[in-house]
């Protein structure tokens, strides 16, 4: 594949390694709104780039016909704005909060474990993020995930960054220098505490999922997620 990376920082520059070692072609880097980039030639675009510039960024590849993944977190109030787009223009795009396999098993056994959990309502939920002190966005596009999926299958409302009222998922964003991305979600009752934890080792992860989700969407059309990449029903 032709590739366009939409952002050249950490993520960006991991990628290029891994779409390398696997065959790819990188034809474009971008690194700031002021670039008054093209799309031509390049099969599909990676956009990992910043909180407010990714919904430009894919409106611009929706509106050029190329097929668009994005990993860049902080921009999901116009999620449905960029799903009508791509419906629109019949392109193709996928977002995910986090393209690392592992973390996307962990997602089903979060939801596994919230519906065991609803039954026994003596155990409050919270979860806890830690990242790098340059990450921009708090909580983690991940941990957004975590509580909106317990939130789908228990009577939790909302989740908060402050104090969790009853109907309220705590979520606790911590930020420490070089972490790539940890995620945990407890359960405590006043007896015992269950907790289930993914570690991100490096950004690697990340950067593979992203990878083989560009080579799944780049021949397809429609809204995607990582489920369909990972044939998870
Ligand atoms: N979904 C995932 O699996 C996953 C994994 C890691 C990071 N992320 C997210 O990806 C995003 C990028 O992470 P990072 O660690 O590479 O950040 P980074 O700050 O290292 O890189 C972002 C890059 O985007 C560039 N940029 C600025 N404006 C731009 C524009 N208009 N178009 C293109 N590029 C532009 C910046 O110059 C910078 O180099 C963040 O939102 C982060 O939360 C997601
Ligand atoms: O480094 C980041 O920034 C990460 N962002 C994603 C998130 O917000 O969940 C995924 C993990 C790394």
């Amino acid at each position: 594949m032709r590739i366009a990376l939409l952002g050249y920082g950490k993520m960006g520059k991991a990628i290029e390694t891994i779409a390398l070692e696997r065959g790819h072609s990188i034809m474009l880097k971008v690194s700031s709104a002021s670039e008054n980039f093209s799309l031509q030639n390049c099969d599909v675009a990676i956009d990992f780039s910043l909180p407010s510039s990714a919904v430009a960024n894919i409106s611009k590849c929706l509106e050029a016909g190329v097929p668009v993944i994005s990993g860049t977190t902080g921009w999901l109030d116009d999620y449905d704005d960029i799903v009508s787009l791509c419906n629109s223009k019949e392109g193709t795009f996928l977002y995910a909060s986090n393209f690392s396999l592992g973390v996307n098993i962990f997602f089903e056994l979060n939801k596994t474990l919230a519906k065991l959990m609803e039954k026994l309502p003596q155990y409050k939920v919270n979860i806890e993020e830690i990242h790098h002190t340059q990450k921009l966005d708090a909580p983690s596009g991940t941990a957004i995930t975590l509580a909106n999926d317990i939130i789908d299958e228990t009577n939790y409302e909302k989740w908060t960054l402050n104090t969790p009222k009853q109907n309220e998922i705590g979520i606790l964003a911590k930020r420490i220098e070089n972490v790539p991305g940890t995620h945990d979600v407890n359960y405590d009752s006043a007896v015992d505490s269950i907790q289930i934890k993914h570690t991100a080792h490096s950004r690697q992860g990340f950067a593979l999922g992203a990878v083989i989700a560009a080579e799944y969407v780049h021949d397809k059309k429609g809204v995607f997620t990582m489920k369909d990449v990972l044939n998870i029903s």
